[in-house]
């Protein structure tokens, strides 16, 4: 997937990493302010480091400058003065349009043009950058494939055709479409239901494992930081960082009293957001397949003293979970039962295991892996277990934060290591104060900056 990189002008010949499977970049911001002309900046003096391929969660309270500082980063917003660079090229000089095609862009509600297809709406990049039919075709297909929709169900849908967590999947494809290193993602699974929201955030769980790109992520949803973010920024009104760290140490070493204030109450709870189901050992599960005898499998449930068996469809996927009393109103196990039982993905926290069960009233939950496929069970018990190791635990060998401060100043809890490195790295440049062109405000709205 990263053959498109060497095309991609900001790239760069300063390459971030040796690691080949890491196709993100590292952007720097350097001394970035945004002035709207307010009582104070919007964004004042940031210094940020976000390293390449990995997942940095911008969050803090509303008005902060979270999504002044994404936007600026694929210049739908101008810097009023700083540069922005990625892996090596300052992109501040950068031609606005060319750089957002090689920058993903995902927003709230997935910002699907209505009057496209499914597969029209991810070919919008490749088209721009002027691949060919065949190839824009594969790749529509390969990332439906990637996110999980069936290519020949849902290529020639319209957006209305397709549910809200379903329309964000494919905002998720569109604006992986031309292999960009950097995705930016705005409060992207603010407007579905937790249950969807859980299932997006585990999938982009997985993509990332696959692709390692350099996200970045606003969300208003401390407990999604913590779950998907490698770094979380908590910044305060003015872009000021109070605190730029990894999940573990934020929720251990609160920098100061608004990082305090800010996680809550719930902080020991919260650990639980950064186990995953992958992590504990899953209980086994009578499995039981369309068209057997269901005399047979209700037998195997009562011989192994559990009340379900699990009904797995050709490719492994759970399609009910029966007690012998269901089974055995047919005399063949059927190819669909109700759909609705606690399901949740290998790469899932513990917390969001523990939120399936409890919405289903269940002591045990099914946990699929790639593509669905069925790996066990998850019970109260393994999570209770978790809990209590994780709590007797200090986090330890967590790597040194990447650089982040406002005006020079390091952050509460910076070490003079990090100090140093900043005035290392840090640029003089700035650019002249310009706002958006109109073409890049419709571009968002519409959804088609990518
Ligand atoms: N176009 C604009 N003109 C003037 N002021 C603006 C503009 N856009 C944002 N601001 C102001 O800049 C500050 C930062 O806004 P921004 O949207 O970046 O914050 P945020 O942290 O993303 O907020 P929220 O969590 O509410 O989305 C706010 O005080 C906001 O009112």
């Amino acid at each position: 997937m990263s053959e498109n990189n060497s095309a991609n002008p900001i790239l760069g010949t300063d390459s971030a990493t040796d690691d080949p499977s890491i196709t993100g970049a590292t952007i720097i911001l350097e001394e970035v302010t945004k002035d709207y002309g307010g009582a104070q900046p919007a964004v004042d003096h940031l210094t940020l480091e976000i390293p390449a391929g990995q997942t940095v969660m911008f969050v803090g309270p509303s008005g902060c400058g979270k999504t002044t500082t994404l936007k600026m980063i694929n210049r739908l917003i101008e810097p009023t003065s700083g540069r922005i660079v990625i892996n090596g090229d300052d992109v501040t000089q950068m031609n606005g349009d060319k750089l957002r095609r090689h920058i993903g862009y995902v927003i709230q509600a997935g910002g699907l043009l209505p009057h496209m297809t499914v597969a029209e709406n991810i070919a919008i990049v490749p088209k721009l950058l002027g691949w060919d039919k065949k190839r824009i075709s594969e790749r529509v297909d390969e990332l439906l494939d990637l996110v999980s929709l069936e290519p020949s169900e849902y290529r020639s849908r319209y957006p209305k055709e397709l549910s809200g967590g379903q329309q964000q999947r494919v905002g998720v494809a569109r604006a992986l479409a031309a292999d960009p290193p950097v995705l930016l993602m705005d409060e992207p699974f603010g407007a579905v239901d937790p249950i969807t929201r859980q299932r997006l955030q585990d999938e982009l769980i997985h993509i990332q494992s696959e692709l390692h790109k350099t996200v970045v992520f606003v969300t208003h949803d401390f407990d999604e930081a913590i779950k998907l973010g490698d770094w979380i920024v908590i910044f305060n009104v003015g872009g000021q960082i109070m605190q730029y760290d990894t999940p573990d140490q934020i929720l251990a070493n609160p920098a100061n009293e608004f990082v305090e204030d800010f996680i809550g109450s719930g902080a020991g709870l919260r650990q639980l957001g950064l186990a995953r189901v992958s992590a504990v050992q899953l209980k086994e599960a009578v499995r039981a397949r369309p068209g057997e005898d269901t005399r047979e499998v209700a037998k195997r449930i009562r011989d192994a003293k559990v009340r379900h068996a699990v009904v797995l469809d050709l490719k492994e996927r759970p399609v009910g979970w029966v007690t012998p009393k269901q089974l055995l109103r047919t005399d063949r196990v059927k190819t669909k039962y109700s759909d609705e039982f606690p399901l949740v993905g290998a790469s899932s926290s513990l917390d969001d295991a523990l939120d399936a069960m409890l919405v289903a009233g269940s002591t045990e939950a099914l946990v699929h892996g790639k593509r669905g496929r069925f790996l066990g069970l998850i019970t109260v018990n393994t999570v209770i277990r978790a809990m209590e190791e994780i709590s007797s635990k200090n986090p330890e060998d967590t790597p040194d934060a990447p650089m982040g401060h406002n005006a020079g100043a390091s952050t509460e809890d910076a070490d003079s290591e990090d100090a140093d490195s900043e005035d290392e790295s840090q640029a003089s440049g700035s650019s002249p104060a310009a706002e958006a062109p109109e073409a890049d405000a419709t571009l968002e709205n519409s959804g088609e900056s990518v």
